[in-house]
């Protein structure tokens, strides 16, 4: 059995001007996974994709793709990859079926593949229209259909999309999604949002700055998402004190007392000797974070993105 990674990145790093944009990073992406490329803008995203397809040269590290190094096994890599790396090309002047035609020669792939990527993308209905005269959203569904055209093993697109109105968001999404089943493919998404990488991706990778600051599942990410218990009392000074005098050390916020995480338990506890001190605990509230401030904690971004 194949169980190499589709995606094997070391230490790859790319500098532009003495400044590594890319910072030393170790990709791995499985088979069949959706994998969500998460970082604000100018993370390095975009270089970083660049790379994996050797349209950018790294200035040290390696890429290896389905195993093999992308360096020295250039040609046979790529023609099992499809991408979609800021805005689509394709020629105006020509419909979207000539666009797609102008490919496949170029390629000598199979003509039916057209029929087949047109219905995936819906564009069968505006094949003859100018490519040019395509709206946003249609422009990027011929960029995909372009990519998708070999149907490859592996897909890279960045940002897909950048840009589309929430119709169109909603659309390329549930794309991705139906992909990696349909058609045995292994999919890379890049996006500065987490809420879009959140309703696709089955793992994810967070950049900021160049460097990888978390890789894993989908579900571990959530698992960071530990929740804080808070207790609001009439007296949390004195709390404090009777507290700290068990070993307790909560964070004070005006009227309540804050326990970063903590067990049911200990919840219990907690609240006893309170109450046993005479202190009344109106309300003991669970808050957790939600996804978008660990992303937020984890690239120490603002709330801007
Ligand atoms: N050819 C280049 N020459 C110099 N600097 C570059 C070059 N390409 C990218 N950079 C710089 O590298 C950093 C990362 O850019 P990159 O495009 O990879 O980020 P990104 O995460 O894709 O962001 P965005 O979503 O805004 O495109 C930026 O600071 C950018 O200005």
């Amino acid at each position: 059995m194949n169980t190499h990674p589709i995606i094997e990145t070391r230490q790859l790093t790319k500098t532009y001007g003495g400044t590594p944009r890319v910072d030393q990073v170790n990709l791995k992406v499985q088979q069949g996974e959706i994998f969500g490329f998460l970082g604000p803008n100018g993370a390095g995203k975009t270089t970083t994709l660049k790379m994996l397809l050797g349209l950018v040269q790294p200035t040290q590290g390696t890429v290896k793709l389905f195993g093999q190094e992308l360096r020295s096994h250039r040609l046979e890599i790529l023609n099992r990859t499809g991408s979609l790396i800021e805005s689509p090309s394709y020629y105006g002047h020509l419909t979207g079926l000539e666009n797609l035609k102008v490919m496949q020669r170029l390629r000598s792939l199979p003509a039916k593949n057209i029929d087949k990527v047109l219905q995936i993308v819906r564009l069968d209905n505006h094949r003859h229209k100018p490519a040019g005269q395509y709206s946003l959203g249609m422009k990027q569904r011929l960029g995909l259909a372009m990519a998708l055209l070999a149907f490859p093993s592996l897909l890279i697109l960045d940002e897909p999309t950048n840009g589309l109105d929430p119709a169109g968001i909603g659309e390329i999404r549930e794309l991705i999604k139906s992909l990696p089943a349909q058609y045995d493919m292994t999919i890379v998404v890049s996006s500065h949002l987490l809420s879009e990488i959140e309703q696709t991706a089955t793992s994810v990778g967070i950049i900021s700055d160049g460097k990888l600051l978390f890789q894993g599942a989908m579900a571990q990410l959530q698992a960071q998402n530990r929740a804080a218990v808070h207790f609001r009392i009439d007296d949390p000074a004195r709390a404090v004190r009777i507290l700290s005098e068990h070993g307790y050390r909560p964070i004070m916020q005006e009227q309540q007392l804050v326990f970063s995480a903590m067990p049911d338990s200990e919840v219990a506890r907690v609240n006893e000797i309170l109450v046993s001190g005479q202190i009344a605990v109106s309300r003991i509230v669970e808050s957790r974070k939600s996804l978008e401030d660990i992303f937020l904690d984890l690239t120490g971004k603002e709330r801007s993105l």
